[in-house]
């Protein structure tokens, strides 16, 4: 079997969105802006959708949610024909050969990313050939079901924030991510709004059930050290991605400072990465994407490493590319889980865009052994919202 095309397009959504609130989010721009002006700095209405098709007439699936449109560009220019030609069962040797090629100036971010997207496609292809799930070639399935925890709940009114709680709750949900909406640049103020959302949602969920607290890069050493101490009382799963992804001596001095373990990963890249993490004790949780860290190639090792480390791996965002690495790895006690909801920030842009993502049902994600590959298709039902761009 040989891989005869690669086609990465770019689907940008022109259907209705939902504004953010202001503050719904803390983020790193944070502390270089206004509120109203870092909102922009965080949306993901575009995604891009690669297509690999073999010479036996396999078409494999794969994407990237990160700058999409840089990626494509990444993908058509470098990527593609470095793998055409090629038998996609040499999937490490074609993972190293778009990892060196792009090198000099790849090896994180968006470079990884895109290489992700082409193994993710790789990797369904190899699934399809076999007439098996991926994650039956990676360890099989180590789970009845994948628990899974119900992430949303960005900053706004506490009683919305509340009422979002508790309809998930009665669904069955038994663990909650919640997002701060304030950080260093907010004062004292921010600090006290900060804890009282966290106050909100233990009065809906009790101490019965798991609330992740998420501040998404957009604060930093000296405020986290402030806040910690505050926060034990709440008893929180994880508090996931305090400081800037490059501050992993920051990571590390807070993952020893209390009781709370600081969790982070979906912006680190590359298996090097995760033993830097590991190595320096900078995460108690980790957290990569599959379709940014390097695909299921890269994940399916730091899987490994998480392992030897005794580190537990709770993969970034849910989505069918993480599933199958958290079902395949004893590694993984539970996977996110973003609830279909009208495009907002557009982390649930997916739901409208791929056949065959699973709806959590008392919140566990169950896997088919019958469905071959990774199991999505392109959704035909929302097609009329898109702009793709080939
Ligand atoms: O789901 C997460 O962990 C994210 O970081 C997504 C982003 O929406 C901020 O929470
Ligand atoms: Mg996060």
């Amino acid at each position: 079997m040989k891989i005869k095309t690669v086609r990465a397009r770019v689907f940008e959504w022109r259907g209705p969105t939902v504004p953010a609130q202001a503050n719904f989010c803390s983020n790193a721009m944070d502390l270089l802006y206004s509120p109203a002006e870092t909102m922009s700095s965080f949306r993901f209405h575009a995604w891009t959708v690669v297509e690999i098709e073999t010479d036996s007439g396999l078409v494999g699936l794969g994407n990237v949610a990160l700058a999409p449109h840089i990626a494509k560009a990444i993908i058509d220019q470098y990527l593609a024909p470095l793998v055409i030609g090629h038998d996609p069962w040499d999937y490490e040797y074609l993972w190293q050969r778009m990892y060196r090629a792009t090198h000099a100036w790849g090896r994180k971010g968006i470079a990884m990313a895109a290489i992700s997207a082409v193994d993710l496609a790789i990797w369904d292809i190899l699934g399809k050939s076999v007439n098996k799930p991926v994650f039956k070639l990676l360890g099989g399935r180590t789970k009845e079901k994948i628990p899974c925890y119900y992430s949303k709940l960005y900053r706004r009114n506490l009683s919305d924030m509340q009422d979002e709680a508790q309809k998930f709750l009665d669904q069955g949900f038994k663990a909650f991510k919640m997002r701060f909406g304030y950080g260093p640049a907010h004062l004292q103020e921010g600090v006290r709004e900060n804890l009282k959302s966290v106050e909100a949602l233990r009065e809906v969920i009790g101490y019965d059930n798991d609330l992740m607290l998420e501040c998404y890069m957009g604060w930093n050493l000296e405020y986290a050290k402030r806040m910690l101490p505050k926060l034990e009382r709440y008893e929180p799963r994880w508090l996931e991605e305090p400081v800037i992804a490059d501050d992993i001596d920051g990571y590390a001095e807070l993952n020893q400072l209390s009781q709370i373990p600081i969790s982070g990963g979906e912006h680190e890249f590359g298996l090097y990465g995760f033993k830097q993490l590991l190595d320096k004790k900078a995460v108690s949780v980790v957290q990569y994407d599959t379709n940014r860290v390097g695909g299921i190639t890269a994940a399916h090792k730091i899987n490994a490493l998480c392992e030897a480390y005794s580190v537990p791996v709770v993969p970034h965002a849910g989505q069918m590319h993480n599933y199958h690495l958290s079902m395949s790895t004893l590694a993984s006690p539970m996977s996110e889980y973003f609830p279909v909801y009208d495009v907002e920030v557009g982390n649930e842009l997916f739901w409208y865009l791929f056949d065959g993502e699973p709806i959590a049902e008392q919140g566990f994600i169950q896997l088919s052994d019958d469905v071959p590959g990774l199991g999505l298709s392109i959704k035909q039902e929302y097609l009329e919202h898109f702009h793709t761009i080939e």
